[in-house]
């Protein structure tokens, strides 16, 4: 809660070290530290950032925030989602799954889009609770814009270390083009002594867009790096924001920038007691762009999708379709299916799964968060609704193959039975 002194962050809890990168010293286009965000965004895809100057926008957002979630439940319900797959809107605890098993999310959280703040008082998308829409013109527009400029500064660092063009990942994610790019506000309650440490809040996930621009209090962020198995805390530093690669840009780049998974679980020892609070910028393509390697631009991206032969780096969807189908495939309520069905999931589900642990052992590299997730699957080539269907579509075989079978033992069946009456 904005104001409450907070616990401190536990030292006897397993953390990931992330590089912390000087906006400042970036800006002034300091080698070594490009060098550092480099590194960064092709390894793990995670960085602290400090000296964003973006603190005065962070802490007006929380308290947007603070007034928003305090409503009655019935009052932001008013201005929910949806599933149809619109992520603008509030979500309720619960309305998510965390997991491939139907296990709820504990959080919840206001997505304002950044087309609906930038063109306040008109209307792109909808509406918000009365606190947010106060909001927008004194916190919600400044963060937003403070953002974008941010995350711009990173698109054109990588535009130029990708040697592509001028301008080209720039336009990929136009600030006047529609898009789904959003200011996300999440409330997570006090969850003291939680037997359950290890389940996830906000499930396992990679994020779709391009780039987020993340600032939480308690700690409860995880990673999985790369080349290991296991959850790692994130230690919230004061003043720092915590900024990550989504599947977009990784795409984008061949996956050269790195698209990490992660989740929230409760904050770790005291800190639990406590209610956590985050806030996050997604920075996401222009709706109407395609979501595919940018080959013929970048020799470098070119060769990067070369040596992955296995991986699929053409979705052939608009950054609209594929966000949208995302968000709704999270819903709880689209989960939904018949005993028949549920079965038929669960086992193509440990379909998924053999896959995925096979894409990891053999390429080194993270999948993109399986059922919840956003990416493709490696050792597939295959994004998780193509392997889905492909897996479908064997399994709908099997009937015909044993009817198939069943004939063709029919037909040698006369030989053997003519054969020993001789
Ligand atoms: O709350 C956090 O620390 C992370 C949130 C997050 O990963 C997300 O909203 O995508
Ligand atoms: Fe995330």
């Amino acid at each position: 809660m904005p104001g409450t002194t907070l616990p401190p962050f536990p030292t006897d809890v397993r953390t990931h070290p992330l590089l912390v990168i000087d906006y400042d010293i970036l800006r002034t286009g300091d080698s070594t530290e490009l060098d550092r965000l480099w590194d960064a965004a092709t390894s793990i895809g995670f960085w602290y950032l400090k000296n964003h100057g973006a603190d005065q926008e962070v802490s007006d957002m929380f308290d947007m925030g603070a007034e928003t979630m305090a409503l009655p439940l019935e009052e932001k319900m008013k201005f929910e989602q949806g599933d149809d797959g619109r992520s603008c809107g509030y979500k309720a605890a619960g309305a998510n799954a965390v997991d491939a098993s139907g296990q709820l999310d504990a959080v919840e959280f206001i997505n304002i889009s950044k087309d609906d703040a930038l063109a306040f008082p008109n209307i792109v998308h909808r509406t918000y609770p009365a606190p947010t829409t106060a909001a927008i013109p004194t916190a919600v527009a400044p963060f937003v814009r403070k953002s974008l400029e941010i995350n711009n500064t990173f698109l054109r660092i990588f535009n130029d270390r990708l040697g592509l063009p001028e301008g080209t990942l720039e336009r990929l994610h136009p600030n006047d083009e529609h898009s789904g790019s959003e200011a996300r506000l999440i409330k997570s309650p006090p969850m003291p002594g939680r037997a359950l440490a290890d389940t996830a809040t906000l499930g396992a996930h990679t994020d779709f867009g391009s780039l987020s621009f993340l600032h939480n209090r308690l700690g409860g962020l995880q990673v999985m790096p790369p080349g290991h198995t296991e959850w790692f805390y994130v230690r919230p530093l004061p003043g720092h924001a915590i900024c990550n690669v989504g599947d977009a840009l990784s795409l984008f780049s061949g996956s050269i920038l790195q698209s990490n998974i992660h989740r929230v679980v409760p904050p770790p020892g005291i800190q639990a007691e406590y209610e956590r609070w985050s806030l996050v910028f997604f920075t996401r393509p222009g709706n109407s762009k395609v979501l595919r390697a940018v080959v013929d631009d970048s020799p470098l991206i070119a060769d990067a999708v070369q040596k992955r032969p296995d991986q699929n780096f053409d979705t052939g969807s608009t950054a609209a379709e594929w966000f949208a189908r995302r968000v709704k495939y999270q819903r709880i309520k689209n989960r939904k299916v018949s005993r028949r069905q549920e079965s038929k999931k669960r086992t193509m589900h440990s379909c998924l799964v053999l896959v995925r642990a096979d894409a990891v052992v053999k390429t080194g590299s993270r999948d993109m968060g399986g059922k919840q997730g956003y990416g493709t699957y490696p050792c597939s080539g295959l994004n998780s609704d193509q392997l889905e269907s492909t897996i479908e579509l064997w399994l709908s075989c099997i009937p015909f193959l044993i009817i198939l079978h069943f004939l063709s033992l029919l037909a040698v069946l006369p030989a053997y039975i003519v054969e020993p009456s001789r």
